[in-house]
């Protein structure tokens, strides 16, 4: 097999050299006449102005911090760029660093990962903010019981301007479902644990569809083929590729291409162990690896005799196989018989620092670091804040209505322990010994009742991921998805607690009348959302199922504890239980306001006949040490403001995570660098702040005047 790729990448490059795009004249590969039409008119939308991004990085060297306190370098002193109009493949084997460069480059790294060196974006130092860049993960993570075109089409609404008439919105989303290819599973759900959805290859390419329906000028995709069978992996990259012939510069990691998907690249970055053996064009890297010393051999694909040259893994193999027996060798032309993986891949990587094409890597990168191009801004949404809450609220609700999980579950749940509660204290009555029933019972009621919602978690957090895969690329604001997925939940849980809270009042016979009656059921309603906001905060921080579950858990044991039914608040210990605790727990303040609710003016027999009934308000001073002084509505009221708390904490949460833990990140990265470099710092990447993409804008003035 010989190195097909050569010819078309040469003609591609000569192309982009000579500093003509080739946007309208590529053939986008499977895609239907109807889409390249489309394609064509966008391209001739698209390309005016200088907007393109011109990505470069130098000496970029990322270090972790492992579990045990130790550091490791994770990428080594990484130089390379990417141009408009290309498409470069990062590739290497598992763990070479592929994920880690994208990530360092989009600005993403993880908190215990310390960068250094710096990143241009058209000549400029520069961070990448939400928006600027738009970046495919390795995780699809998309809201299950929407379908194709509804996930795009409400991605397209929350972003797009207000202006732009639906039409035009929906022209953008149709064919952007053609151009990934998308048009037989439009209206199919994506799925989720109980819906049978589409395939995870489409749902990669419906996680591709979303990120170039803005037509990003930066696309990062991090194995975007990965888990696609060969046409799907090869419609995809073709499409990347006629994305970059639209002058946007693509980069992504790919992880074993096969030969006609390889032909595609037009640069190749090749890693292994977080450092360069090949930078340059991918049609040229056949010739590298034979100056080198490590010819392909026929009938051998080309990116596969690359990737096998650079991992090592094949020396553990190689030795547990001659161990076992089972390797026989056979005279052949394959270099890696004479040496081992490591000793290849030391010999490659010393080649490549001395050749003429890092040599020329290097001098392009200092040349790009010096021209000063176009101030890229984010092309994050351009839509209204109060556009993006409604069409939050609209999608949330929607999913939240279909998600038999979310909430139609917890009502079947409800209504059923509910209904055990009416039976159990039915028609309870004024008897002596209901005096103890009645506080049992609404103890139970905000107690368990209210610590069920705890079951919405696993929910929430697949809200959270869609949320941060979504506010990285920019779609919306904090703030809207803070008061969207506030007002979206309060139809089912008015629903939920007005339905079982109405069974279990009128099951259980409490005091009567409409306005106790609302008062029970107002109380149920706000501490139930009060545990929805404390579970989503703690969503925010702890994305593990289990962990999350267990600390919300916790976090109500403690609450219930201090809320004056299982010791009484006078006997609580004053430091820490007394004061603070049942003060800031929403149980206690339940349980006061619904034991004045239910006891105020009753009057309850005695232990025998003839002794004087008993008072309501006599049993609640006394019997539970309730301050009947204040007003069961000041109780109510402050149920009611901790949901504010709450949702303010979680609005915090985010804030903290995305602003506090990069700036104290970059402090400690400069500490460690220093402590590294005996007092010296090298370069480390400049905080920018990028806004607003200007070929959005043209797009959208065109589309308008169209
Ligand atoms: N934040 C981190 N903390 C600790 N180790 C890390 C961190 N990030 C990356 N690594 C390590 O760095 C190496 C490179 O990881 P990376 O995910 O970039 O590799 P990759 O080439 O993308 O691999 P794959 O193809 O399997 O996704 C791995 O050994 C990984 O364990």
């Amino acid at each position: 097999m010989t190195n097909k790729g050569s010819s078309n990448s040469e003609v591609v490059m000569m192309e982009i050299e000579a500093n003509k795009p080739t946007g309208n004249g590529m053939v986008v590969g499977g895609l239907s006449p109807l889409s390249e039409t489309i394609w064509k008119e966008k391209t001739s939308v698209e390309m005016v102005g200088d907007v393109s991004a011109r990505l470069a990085w130098k000496d970029l060297t990322v270090m972790v911090t492992l579990s045990n306190g130790e550091t490791q370098n994770v990428l080594e002193g990484l130089t390379g760029y990417a141009e408009p109009g290309t498409f470069t493949a990062l590739m290497g084997p598992s763990g070479s660093g592929k994920s880690t460069l994208l990530d360092a480059l989009s600005s993403r790294l993880a908190t215990n990962a310390f960068l250094s060196g710096n990143v241009f974006l058209n000549g400029r130092k520069t961070k990448l903010s939400f928006g600027t860049a738009a970046y495919v993960t390795q995780d699809d993570n998309l809201i299950g019981t929407l379908t194709v075109r509804e996930t795009i089409s409400y991605s397209a609404r929350l972003r797009l301007p207000d202006k732009m008439p639906w039409s035009e919105k929906r022209a953008l989303v149709e064919s952007t479902i053609v151009e990934m290819g998308l048009q037989d599973c439009a209206d199919t759900v994506i799925g989720n644990w109980h819906l049978r959805g589409i395939s995870g290859g489409e749902k990669r390419r419906v996680s591709i569809a979303l990120e170039i329906l803005m037509r990003p000028r930066l696309l990062f995709l991090d194995e975007p083929t990965s888990g696609l069978d060969s046409a799907s992996a090869f419609f995809v990259t073709q499409t990347l590729r006629g994305l970059s012939r639209d002058g946007r510069t693509v980069i992504a990691s790919i992880h074993q291409p096969s030969s006609e998907v390889f032909e595609l690249f037009d640069r190749l970055y090749l890693l292994s162990g977080g450092k360069t053996v090949y930078f340059g064009l991918a049609s040229e890297a056949y010739e590298f690896f034979s100056q080198a010393g490590f010819p392909c051999p026929a009938l051998r694909n080309p990116s596969d005799h690359f990737l096998r040259c650079i991992n090592s893994d094949f020396d553990k193999v190689k030795a547990t196989l001659k161990g076992s027996m089972k390797l026989r060798f056979e005279a052949s032309d394959d270099p890696l018989e004479k040496v081992t993986t490591a000793e290849a891949i030391r010999a490659l990587t010393d080649y490549y620092r001395t050749s003429q094409y890092c040599y020329s890597a290097n001098e392009k990168v200092e040349n790009m670091s010096k021209v000063k191009g176009t101030v890229l801004d984010s092309g994050g949404s351009q839509a209204s804040f109060l556009m993006q809450s409604f069409m939050l609220t609209k999608r949330s609700f929607v999913n939240m209505s279909r998600d038999f999980g979310y909430y139609w579950l917890r009502l079947v749940i409800y209504v059923l322990v509910t209904v055990c509660i009416g039976t159990i204290y039915f028609n309870v009555g004024t008897g002596y010994n209901s005096i103890l029933a009645r506080g049992a019972c609404a103890s139970f009621v905000f107690g368990f009742v209210t610590f069920m919602s705890i079951g919405g978690f696993p929910s929430f957090v697949e809200d959270m991921k869609v949320f941060q895969r979504e506010r990285l690329n920019g779609h919306y604001g904090v703030t809207a998805f803070v008061i969207s997925n506030t007002i979206s939940a309060m139809p089912f849980l008015i629903l939920i607690t007005f339905i079982s809270g109405t069974i279990c009042y009128y099951m259980v016979r409490l005091h009567p009348g409409f306005v106790h009656y609302l008062f029970f059921v107002l109380c149920l309603y706000s501490s139930v959302t009060v545990v929805e906001s404390l579970m989503m905060a703690i969503a925010s921080v702890v994305p593990n199922f289990l962990m999350g579950i267990i600390i919300g858990a916790g976090i109500q044991g403690i609450f219930m504890l201090v809320s004056g039914y299982f010791r009484l608040p006078n006997d609580i210990p004053k430091p820490v239980w007394r004061y603070p605790m049942s003060y800031i727990s929403f149980h206690f303040w339940a349980l006061q306001g619904q034991y004045q609710n239910d006891l105020v003016g009753l009057m309850f027999d005695n232990q025998t006949p003839d002794l004087p009934k008993i008072p309501g308000e006599y049993i609640l001073e006394y019997v539970f040490q309730i301050t009947v002084s204040r007003s069961k509505w000041i109780d109510l009221g402050v149920i009611f403001s901790m949901i504010i708390v709450y949702r303010i904490i979680f609005f915090l949460m985010i804030k903290i995570n995305e602003d506090l833990t990069p700036w104290v990140r970059g402090y400690l990265a400069r500490k460690r660098m220093k402590q590294k470099n005996g007092g010296q710092i090298n370069t480390t990447v400049a905080p920018y702040g990028l806004t607003q993409s200007p070929s959005l804008r043209t797009y959208v003035a065109d589309h308008r005047k169209r």
